[in-house]
């Protein structure tokens, strides 16, 4: 639908810029409705961010929190994007927001599928935001353009809100929300740092979503690009 583009002049700006607009509508959807969701992603990227927004002075109680995918690792593990949000976003005053995991006690990320629809009963949708990463290779969330499973992940009709992924040239099995789970929220942002990953997102535009699958959010969500170089 559309891709709106936020540029600052350096990642700091960034960080600030986009905590406070992340904030501005957790707090807006605590006083509309009493409560808030919140859905990011993992990688390098959002470390600053975590930081940033786990100092901020809201009713983290009201807040739900969880990843648009983790990798199936054990959540000791560096790789994992659960080990990232509890130990960088779920402190200090964030600590107090609820937080549900994707990581559940399988070896096979496929037999968690049950577990993690269940665990996301509770939470009405559409989230209020969705903070989406992106790959060099075009994937978002872990819809990755690699694996069997993308056409499967990128199904709008699919009643599944998870999907399990095995990249191919990535490492890590995965846990990912859908492309319709994604969809199902009210403000999208995507978050990247450093020009190549801007020219991944603008030669995107022009691609099929099976090779970039973030062309697929692109297409069907007003998608607010939160950059720095
Ligand atoms: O594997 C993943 O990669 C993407 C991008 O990560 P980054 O390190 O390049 O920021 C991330 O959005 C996703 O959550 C993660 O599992």
């Amino acid at each position: 639908m559309a891709l709106v583009t936020n540029d600052f002049a350096t990642p700091a700006e960034l960080t600030d810029a986009f905590a406070g607009r992340i904030l501005g509508i957790l707090q807006h959807a605590i006083v509309e409705k009493g409560s808030a969701t919140l859905v990011v992603s993992g990688g390098r990227t959002p470390q600053p961010l975590f930081a940033k927004l786990a100092e901020a002075d809201i009713d983290w109680s009201k807040v739900t929190i969880t990843l648009a995918d983790d990798r199936w690792v054990p959540v000791t593990d560096d790789a994992s994007n659960d080990k990232l949000v509890r130990e960088h976003l779920l402190v200090k005053k964030a600590a107090a927001a609820t937080f549900i995991t994707l990581k559940h006690d399988f070896v096979d990320a496929a037999d968690a599928v049950p577990a993690c629809e269940a665990a996301l009963a509770d939470i009405t949708l559409p989230f209020d935001v969705l903070i989406l990463g992106m790959g060099e290779d075009g994937h978002t969330a872990s819809l990755f353009p690699c694996s069997e499973q993308i056409a499967a992940g990128l199904d709008l009709n699919s009643q599944k809100k998870y999907i399990a992924v095995q990249p191919t040239t990535a490492p890590h099995q995965r846990m990912s929300l859908t492309l319709p789970a994604l969809l199902a929220s009210k403000n999208i942002f995507l978050h990247l740092t450093g020009q190549s990953k801007k020219d991944v997102v603008l030669d995107a535009l022009q691609a099929n979503e099976i090779d970039k699958p973030i062309k697929a959010v692109l297409d069907r969500a007003t998608v607010n690009l939160m950059w720095a170089p």
